[in-house]
Formats: structure tokens, C-alpha cells, sequence
């Protein structure tokens, strides 16, 4: 999907979050492209989980506001996200060990349709047997499609999470740390798998690690200390003094 110009899918104005007297996150005002992938980066403890939390409505804001298509969304309870078209990768996995991994994608399907479809025809069966060949083809887990949850690999089962996550079909998916973890060679099958997606949704991630977000993100927002350090496309955070001199000596990154 071409990044568009039009007005951004999401946006914050001045959200900030503390826990007692502690400010975690401080007056953040960001704009995220619809059709963009934009990562959020920065080192342990810049906030990321706490702005990540926020955008996907898992925690209220202490301050500002939180707009989605538009629409003020802050404090909204954490379904109605989902129901608007929003959705996250959990790290705390909801994938059912004991099932297939076909199974695991058809009962995420069927979760939504006992909740928001209850008057349709038992016809649609097929066509969420349907939908859920497609996603397990869209993630990459045809072939592992019979195997139980539990022995899938680590980077196959957050490729589940996610495939179970693109049931409701969200307009904006939200991963945090899809790649924590990972092999080499897991990431870059993610990498990739991230990628496809945004070329029909919106994709915001938060990672640590800035190398690895550099080469597929077309918006980069690092948090320090809670505060927005610094925000561009890559090659504009690259070169970002500030940016380098927190990163600086972090081999890993
Ligand atoms: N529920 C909480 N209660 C108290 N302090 C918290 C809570 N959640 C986060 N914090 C603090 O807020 C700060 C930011 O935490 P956050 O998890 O958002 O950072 P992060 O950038 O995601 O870090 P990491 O990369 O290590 O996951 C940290 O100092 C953390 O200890």
C-alpha cells in the first residue's frame, strides 16, 4: 500500500503516562501514516511498551489524547479498539497448545463471529474455513498447518499470534517486539512477513533494535527517557545526533 497523504490514521497530542510519581511517558505528539510502517524505537526503559500500550488502548493515558481515523479513542475500554479496527500481536501468547495451528486460526475467526455475528447463516462455516486458509498462507504457516501449536518453532508461533490477530481483519495492526527472541534467520522471515502486510494495512512496531527497522520502515519515532528524541525516515534518524549518541556503543544494535 502507497503511504498516503491523507490525514494520519492514528495520532497522539500530548499523551503522557506515570505510574505513582514516576513519569514513564512525557507529552508525546506523533502522527502515523495510514499505509506507513512506523517503528518505534529506543533503548530499555525509553517507554516504548508504555506508548505501545497506550496506542492500543491496554492503558489510559495519565495526559493528552489519543485519535484514531479521527476520532478521539482515549479511555475507550481495550474491545472497542479491536472492534474499530485495531489490532496487536500479544508477547503474553493466546495461541492454544494442544491445537493445530489451522484450528488455532479458525477458532480466532469463529471467536469474532459468536461475538459479532451471531445471526448469520451456519452457511458461513465454509467461509471462515476459507479465511482461514488464506491467513495461514498470508503468514506462512500452509505447511505447518497441521501441526500442533506447541511444536511449531518460536518465530512460527508469533507468526501464528499474528495470523490470529489479522482475523478481525484491523485496518492498523500493532506489533511489540515481533522479532524478540528470534534467530537470524526467524527475523528475517518476519522481517519480510512485515513487509507484505503493510501493503495492505497500517503497521506500527516497537522494537529495540534500530538496525533491524531501519531497512523496512518508512517512519522511525526513538523515545529516551519517555520523552520523543527524535522522529524521520530512517536514513533522517540515522543521522540524528542525538540519536547516535544513545545508541552509541550499544554493539548489538
Ligand atoms: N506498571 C508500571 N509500574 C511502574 N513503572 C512502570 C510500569 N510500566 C513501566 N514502568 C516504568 O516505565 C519506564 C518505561 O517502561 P517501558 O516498559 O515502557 O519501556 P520500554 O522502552 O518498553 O523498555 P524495554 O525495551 O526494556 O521493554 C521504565 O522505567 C519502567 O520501569
Amino acid at each position: 500500500m502507497a503511504v498516503s497523504t491523507e490525514r494520519p490514521i492514528l495520532r497522539t497530542k500530548g499523551v503522557g503516562r506515570t505510574f505513582g510519581k514516576f513519569v514513564a511517558l512525557n507529552n508525546i505528539s506523533a502522527e502515523f501514516s495510514k499505509g506507513a510502517i512506523t517503528s518505534i524505537i529506543g533503548p530499555n526503559g525509553a517507554g516504548k511498551s508504555t506508548y505501545f500500550n497506550l496506542l492500543s488502548g491496554a492503558l489510559r493515558p495519565s495526559s493528552g489524547s489519543v485519535e484514531f481515523e479521527g476520532r478521539d479513542v482515549t479511555g475507550l475500554p481495550q474491545h472497542r479498539f479491536a472492534h474499530m479496527g485495531i489490532a496487536k500481536s500479544f508477547q503474553i501468547t493466546n495461541v492454544f497448545p494442544q491445537l493445530s495451528t489451522r484450528e488455532n486460526i479458525r477458532i480466532g475467526l469463529q471467536a469474532l463471529v459468536s461475538r459479532y455475528d451471531m445471526w448469520r447463516p451456519r452457511a458461513r462455516h465454509t467461509e471462515l474455513i476459507e479465511q482461514a486458509d488464506e491467513l495461514l498462507a498470508l503468514v506462512g504457516l500452509w505447511e505447518a498447518r497441521e501441526r500442533t501449536a506447541k511444536t511449531l518453532a518460536h518465530g512460527e508461533q508469533r507468526a501464528l499470534e499474528i495470523g490470529m490477530a489479522l482475523a478481525s481483519r484491523p485496518r492498523l495492526l500493532l506489533l511489540d517486539e515481533p522479532t524478540a527472541g528470534m534467530s537470524p534467520e526467524e527475523t528475517r522471515i518476519m522481517m519480510d512477513l512485515i513487509v507484505k502486510l503493510a501493503r495492505e494495512r497500517t503497521v506500527i512496531l516497537v522494537e529495540h533494535k534500530m538496525k533491524l527497522v531501519l531497512g523496512i520502515s518508512d517512519r522511525i519515532l526513538v523515545l529516551h527517557h519517555g520523552e520523543l528524541l527524535a522522529e524521520g525516515t530512517p536514513s533522517e534518524v540515522r543521522q540524528n545526533e542525538a540519536v547516535k549518541r544513545v545508541y552509541l556503543g550499544q554493539r548489538e544494535h
